[in-house]
Order: C-alpha cells, then sequence, then structure tokens
C-alpha cells in the first residue's frame, strides 16, 4: 500500500497534524505511528535522549528503533495494503544525526544513509513542515520538557539540511508551511494523502 512520513524540526507542528490525520482520515483505516518509540527499542533512545549519551551510541540506537519499527509495524502493515502514516522516520536521522555527528566522524550523512541501504523501506510520500527557527523555538517555549536537539544552531542545521533532501527528491517530498492556520494545514495534507492512495490503486490495478 502506501507509507507516508511527517517530518520537520521541533515545534513545526507534526503532532498537531498527526490528531488531525487521525480525525479527517479515519475512513481510510490507516495505520499511524512514529519514531522513536513504536517499539519497546524507542524507550532506549529516549532515555539515551534523557542522558545525553555518546552521539554515536544515540544514532544507532535510533537506526536500531528503526529497524524494529520496520519489523513490528510498517512491514506487516503494508504487506496488509494498509495505508501506514508515520510521525518522523528515516529523514529525521539523516536531517539531525548527521548534525549531531558533525566533528565525531567523518561524513556523517553518508554513514548514516549507508546504514540504512539494503533493508530500509523509502516513504512513497514526505511532507516536511516548514517553518521559521524564531516561531519553532516560541512554540517549544511554551512546552516543557525540552530535548537537547531543541536549539537555535541545532534547529537551524537541522531544517536546512530537510530543505536538501527535498530538492533532491522533488517527487517524495511536499513542502508544507506551518504558518499557515493549523485546519488549512491538515486539510491540505489529508487532501494530498487521499490523491497519493488513489494514484497507489491505480498502480495496482495495472
Ligand atoms: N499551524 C499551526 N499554527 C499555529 N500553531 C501551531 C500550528 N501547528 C502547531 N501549532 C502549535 O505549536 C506547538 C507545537 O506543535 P506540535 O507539538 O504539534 O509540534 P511538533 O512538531 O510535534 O513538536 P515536537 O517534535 O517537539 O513534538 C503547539 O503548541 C501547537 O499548538
Ligand atoms: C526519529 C528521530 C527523531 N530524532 C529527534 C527529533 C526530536 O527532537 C526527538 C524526539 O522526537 P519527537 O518527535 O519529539 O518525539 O528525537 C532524531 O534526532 N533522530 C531520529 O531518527
Amino acid at each position: 500500500m502506501v507509507l507516508v512520513t511527517l517530518e520537520g524540526i521541533d515545534g513545526s507542528g507534526k503532532s498537531t497534524l498527526l490528531a488531525a490525520l487521525k480525525e479527517s482520515l479515519e475512513d481510510l483505516s490507516p495505520v499511524f505511528t512514529r519514531e522513536p518509540g513504536a517499539t519497546w527499542v524507542g524507550d532506549s533512545v529516549r532515555r539515551a535522549i534523557a542522558e545525553q549519551i555518546d552521539p554515536v551510541c544515540e544514532a544507532t540506537l535510533f537506526v536500531a528503533d528503526h529497524a524494529a519499527h520496520l519489523a513490528t509495524v510498517v512491514r506487516p502493515a503494508l504487506a496488509e495494503h494498509k495505508l501506514v502514516i508515520s510521525d518522523r522516520y528515516s529523514d529525521s536521522r539523516f536531517a539531525y544525526q548527521a548534525v549531531t555527528l558533525e566533528g565525531v566522524i567523518p561524513e556523517p550523512e553518508r554513514w548514516l544513509r549507508a546504514m540504512h541501504d539494503g533493508w530500509s523501506i523509502v516513504p512513497d510520500k514526505t511532507f516536511l513542515l516548514a517553518i521559521p527557527i524564531d516561531d519553532a523555538l516560541a512554540r517549544l517555549s511554551k512546552k516543557s520538557g525540552r530535548e537537547h536537539f531543541e536549539r537555535r544552531d541545532v534547529l537551524e542545521k537541522v531544517q536546512n539540511r530537510y530543505m536538501e533532501f527535498a530538492r533532491a527528491e522533488p517527487d517524495r517530498f511536499v513542502i508544507v508551511d506551518s504558518m499557515l492556520d493549523k485546519d488549512a494545514v491538515a486539510e491540505f495534507v489529508a487532501g494530498a494523502i487521499r490523491q497519493v492512495v488513489a494514484e497507489g490503486k491505480k498502480r495496482r490495478r495495472k
């Protein structure tokens, strides 16, 4: 069936969008999931984030979480021709850990992508929520429990990487202005997902 992912820096509105999609797309019976945390491995990831563990350890735990996510949630759902919508996925790794591993290992993005080669699944469509850094930080300032990624210098680099990914894969990425009204964002993304599902059904009939 179809794998759709939601991406964006902290505060860009992914959780808000996901909640709206759970209502508006109910008729499609999607499998809603997320990274990190779809399996117990995600608990280790959350602990690593909280304890600000070594960045290579943190990165490999994120990859382990992805492997468990694919094995226990994504592959079985796709095999049953279900629509899968994931709040964060591999592009988060390629964007965030490429920043946290700068100066730690050579060419971190190349290393991260190589770790996924041969077994990961590329999404059919990725909605990238774009937001000015000041607005993201303003939104995050209202939230408790900040994570070490949620700093201006990190988020600026992460969002720049996301934009590079979107330029490199214009057919997969849809950039969404997170400064638009919540309902307008949700309506646009829900409509685009329905279109992706319809196109997937046409391809299967050929
Ligand atoms: N389109 C929008 N317009 C205005 N405010 C928004 C919009 N989308 C989300 N918000 C607000 O921004 C804040 C962060 O939203 P949300 O938690 O969905 O972001 P997030 O990307 O999931 O962040 P994180 O990755 O840190 O969980 C919330 O207070 C939410 O109400
Ligand atoms: C999947 C994934 C996530 N992250 C970062 C992004 C966030 O700052 C935290 C937690 O994610 P949430 O959406 O706030 O629950 O983890 C990352 O660095 N690498 C990844 O692969």
